[in-house]
Formats: structure tokens, sequence, C-alpha cells
């Protein structure tokens, strides 16, 4: 939590740059205000024929041109400034962001999903954004109003007592719209949320709903989403099709009551003609202003709030993963787990006191049931997640002595589902080693096998992936997660059991292909499947985040129940999956 002045002194240093054009802009502000104030002069003190005599009429037309397009380009270059500074503090401010959120460790991102560090990178950026240019316009409309208004107090004291009353009510009167349209807006932006999502879901789940032939219920349901829209937003048409008539209702009732009462002061002659005009220029001139300076407080208020989330962002550099400054050339790779404890939360434990020993260059399957701690022991050996307890040793080294960069690079990892980017294939590869000379690609194929290689990826190393379509299958993305791990030929690999949802024949290729990849390799293949453990040397079964069996396959059949039983339920459940599966693929097809 940042306190207003904290959060005031932090926006004031992201200004610290762009202090001159900040100055320049004030100065222009400071400008045009005066210009807009001399016009209604000049024609106040031309009505009372001060003027007459010394000056023409084609010269007075001349000045009040010359006033009325210096004030349009004193603005106007105040408004180029605003903008240019804005524009230049939010980059950095969205620089610094992007850095923060991409220094965060993974726990981070356990807590906080995509979408909320987006909104916080652009979205509440665009927030900080807007508290710099209300408050530059801000700041250039108060000085407008207290010249406008110290003029017609000076002119006629009555008058500036009139001035004062009008601007409650209209202040008090922008407010209750304000909160009135704000209701509006909240509700039309909450029913648009379940539109997208209900358009969202409805495209995402198209192939099922046209299965089910439930294309009548999903636009049922779109149907009376779009009622409520069409209510909610008639409803704030409403609301904003009577702001300004209103507040135009109310500066004309203004400008009643100041001809009346400037008209009495006249005729007492205590106020001459042009000062009469003059007021009730003055205060046309001033209502937009007013209401505009009304709205400022909460509007500054939001973007404050809009700031504090991005500074928490960028501030919270405390990562919990601990490093040295040892650099790391390449592993053996063997790992060690002295009484290693961790926790994701204080409600959920799930390693204490946990003890492991796998030596350099072997292949180790870890098995067990869902939520027993397979994928966290990976995430802690990757670094990914810090333990709270014990120690991690690498080739006998104290992981947390290491530079982190230079272990990651050392640590592979193959996920079921591999994210690829945009961009072609051979950058996809290149990834695990940006700028990697074509040749080193090449390798990396020749090595898995072009034959292998061209069986299950059959696009052009210069063919063009784009992440958004679903062009390239899971096989295939594994192929080219293999190639790029092969590039980066890691001492340690980490196998999420990549081909658990592939068909046999693509399933054997990425096998072989891994094959190749974990040759040499200190390997850890997170097995959900107990077909795929029995290539490991030996085999680990973790039990709520508990080793409860250590050995190769065939020694853990005999030797632990806990093993046999797994063996036991994955093979009665495959034996039942058999004939059913036979009989899906036997039956014939209705057309
Ligand atoms: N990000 C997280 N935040 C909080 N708890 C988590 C998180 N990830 C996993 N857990 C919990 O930690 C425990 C171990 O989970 P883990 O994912 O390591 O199990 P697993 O053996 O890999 O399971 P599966 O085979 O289903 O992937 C589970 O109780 C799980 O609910």
């Amino acid at each position: 939590m940042y306190s207003t002045p904290q959060l005031l002194v932090r926006i004031g240093r992201y200004l610290q740059s762009g202090i001159q054009p900040l100055l320049m802009a004030a100065l222009l502000a400071v400008g045009s205000s005066l210009v807009a104030s001399a016009l209604p002069v000049v024609i106040a003190v031309t009505i009372d024929g001060r003027l007459r005599g010394s000056i023409s009429n084609a010269q007075l037309c001349m000045i009040v041109t010359a006033l009325a397009v210096s004030g349009w380009a004193l603005n106007w270059g105040r408004q180029w400034l605003t903008a240019g500074l804005v524009g230049q503090t939010v980059r950095r401010l969205q620089i610094d962001a992007t850095d923060a959120a991409l220094a965060k460790d993974a726990a981070f991102f356990d807590r906080h999903s995509p979408g909320q560090v987006l909104s916080r990178v652009t979205g509440d950026t665009e927030g900080f954004a807007s508290v710099l240019t209300l408050t530059l316009n801000f700041v250039s409309q108060l000085f407008l109003v207290i010249l406008l208004g110290g003029l017609v107090f000076y002119i006629q004291i009555a008058l500036g007592f009139l001035l004062v009353a009008i601007v409650p009510l209209l202040v008090s009167t922008t407010l209750l719209f304000r909160r009135v349209a704000r209701t509006a807006a909240t509700s039309t932006r909450r029913v648009m949320a379940r539109i997208t999502a209900n358009v969202h879901e409805s495209m995402a789940g198209i192939g099922v709903t046209k299965g089910f032939g439930q294309e009548d219920s999903t636009y049922r349901e779109f149907d009376q989403l779009n009622r409520l829209s069409y209510q909610v937003y008639l409803r704030q048409g409403l609301i904003y099709s009577m702001i300004l008539p209103v507040l135009t209702l109310l500066a004309g009732l203004g400008t009643v009551a100041t001809l009346y009462v400037g008209g009495r002061l006249s005729q007492l002659g205590s106020l001459s003609t042009g000062e009469w005009y003059f007021a009730i220029s003055a205060l046309g001139a001033l209502w937009v202003p007013l209401t505009q300076a009304a709205s400022f407080w909460s509007l500054f208020q939001q973007g404050l709030a809009a700031s504090e989330r991005v500074f928490a962002l960028i501030d919270d550099r405390d990562s919990s993963i601990r490093s040295g400054s040892e650099p790391v050339a390449a592993l053996d790779g063997s790992i060690e787990l002295r009484s290693v404890t961790f926790s994701y939360s204080a409600t959920s434990k799930v390693f204490e006191n946990l003890d492991l020993y796998i030596p350099a260059k072997q292949v180790v399957a870890i098995v067990g049931e869902t939520g027993a701690g397979k994928s966290t022991l990976a995430k802690l050996i990757s670094r990914s997640h810090e333990y709270d307890g014990g120690e991690l040793l690498v080739d006998g080294r104290d992981v947390r002595s290491m530079m982190l960069a230079d272990y990651r690079r050392q640590v592979g990892m193959v996920p079921q589902f591999p994210y690829l980017f945009n961009g072609t294939v051979a950058e996809n590869i290149a990834y695990a080693r940006p700028g990697a000379p074509r040749s080193d690609v090449m390798d990396v194929i020749r090595a898995i096998g072009a034959d292998l290689w061209e069986r299950i990826v059959p696009f052009d190393l210069d063919d063009r992936i784009d992440n958004s379509r679903r062009g390239v299958s899971v096989g295939q993305r594994q192929m080219i997660a293999v190639a790029r791990v092969f590039l980066q030929q890691p001492s340690i690999l980490v196998l999420d059991e990549p081909t658990a949802s592939l068909d046999p024949a693509t399933e054997r290729a990425i096998q072989q292909a891994l094959g190749r990849l974990m040759a040499g390799r200190t390997v850890l293949i997170i097995a959900h499947r107990l077909a795929t453990v029995r290539r490991a040397d030996r085999v680990l079964v973790l039990n709520e985040g508990a080793i409860v069996g250590d050995g190769t396959y065939q020694d853990l059949l005999k030797q632990s129940t806990h093993f046999a039983e797994l063996h036991r339920n994955y093979y009665s459940h495959e034996a039942k999956m058999q004939p059913a599966m036979q009989a899906e693929m036997t039956r014939p097809m209705q057309i």
C-alpha cells in the first residue's frame, strides 16, 4: 500500500526526464489562459468605446483574430507537448512493468493469471496516463477559472458573488450525473463482459455444440443476454444524453441571472455595458472548465489506484528463488535432495524432509497418484519454485550458490503441450539459443533423424507458425520442442510425459527422438502412464510427498505394495479400455 504523497512522488520521478516539456506545457497553459481571458476584455473595452479614436475597426478585427488564432496555437502546443510527455512516460512505465513481470518467478504466476498481469501492464498504465493528462489539464483549467473569476470580482464584486453562488450548483449537478453515469457504465461493462464470455465459450465449444445439436439453446442464451444488453445500453444512452443539455440549461440560467443582475447594476450606473458583456462571456467561458474540474477528483483517484497497481507490480522484486554468483558450465548432472521441505502455501505442504540421490546420467521415472508431488519435484529441481528448507545439490554444489540463468540453461524441459511462439519453425527451435546459425538447427534435425523429423513435421524450417491458429498438432509441437531442447544441450532433462496424449505411431516417433535426446544426460520422467516407465533405469514411487518405493520396475513390482497397486489399477483400466476402444474402432460409421 502506498500513501497518496508517496504515489505523487513516484509519478513525479517518472516525469523527471520530461521536465523541460512539462515546464513548456505549463507556460503554454498560462499563455492560452491569458489569451482566453484577453479576448472578452478587448471586446468589452471596445464596447465601452475606450479605444475609440486610437484604433480602427479593421485593426480591432485583426487584434481579435490574432488573439483567437494565438489562443488556438498555444492550446494546440500545450496539448501536443502533453501528449508527447504522457506517451513517453507511459512507455517507460510499460517497459518497467513488463521487465518486472518477466523477472517474476513461477510462484508469482501461480497466484496471478496472465490476464491480471496483462491488465496491469496495459490497462493500469493507461490509468497512470489519465492521472498525468487530467492533472495537466486541470492545472490549466484552474488557472483560467481563477483568472476570469478574479476579473469578474475586480469589475463588480456583486457579480463575482453571483458567479460563486452558481458554482456549487454546477459542481454538485456534475457530481450527481457522474455517479449515476458511473453506475450505468458499470452495468453496461458487466453485461458486455457476460456477452463476451458467452460468445467466447460458444465459439470455443462450437464443435461440442454442433455435435450435440445444441445450437438453439446456445442462441437462446445469447439472445437473452443481448436483450439485457439492449436495455442497459438504452438506459446508459438516456443518462448520457441528459448530461450536456442539463448542464447547458444550468449555464443558461446562470447567464440569465448575470444578465438580469448586470442589467440592474448597469441601470444604477455601477456597471458599464462592456463590463456587463464581459461578465456574461466569462460565465460562458467558465462553465466547461468548472464541470470538468468537478469530476477531476474522482477520476484522479481512479488513476492513482491504477498507478498504485502498476507500482506494486514493479516494486515487488522479492524473488523467492535464491541464487549466487558462481557460473555454471556443463554439469555432470548428479542431483541430491537433503531433508527438503516445500509448500505452496501454509495450508498445502507437499514435501517434508525429502531425501533423494540421483547419480549423473541416470534415467529416473517418477510415478504416483495424482497430487503425489511428481510435478512439484521437477519444479524444485528446475528451479522454477524455491524449496523452503533443506538442501539441493547438483554435482555436489549447492544450487543456491549458482547463477540462476546459467543453471536453468542446464535444465531442459519437454512438457505435454509445448508452447510455440509466432515465428518460423527454425526460429522456434533456435529459441533455445538465439542467434544460433542455421547449420546448428540442421545438425539438431540430423541428430533427431531427418526421416523421423519429416514423418511428424511436414513443414519447411522457414514456414511460419501462427500460435493463435490451430494448425500445429501436439505431436508436431513436441517434435519441435524436442529439437529446441536438443539445441539447448542441457545436462539435466525433465520430461513431463510428453507422449501421454499421442496416437501410437506418433508416440513411437517422438519416443525415438526423445531417446536420442536423453542419451548421456540425467533424465527425470514424470510418468502418468506406467507403460512409459519401463525404459527408466530406476523408478521412484511418490505418495503424498514421500518416496514409498525406489528401484527398478521389476524390483518394485515385487517389493512395493504401493507400486504393485498402481500397476494393478493401471493395467486393469487399460484392459477395460482396450475392448471398448476396439469396439469403437470397428463400429460402422453412421452417416
Ligand atoms: N500452484 C499450486 N498452488 C498450490 N498447490 C499446488 C500447486 N500445484 C500443485 N499443488 C498441490 O501440490 C500437491 C502436489 O501437486 P503436483 O502437481 O506436484 O502433483 P502430481 O503428482 O504432479 O499430480 P498430477 O499427476 O495430477 O500432475 C497437490 O496437492 C496439488 O494440489
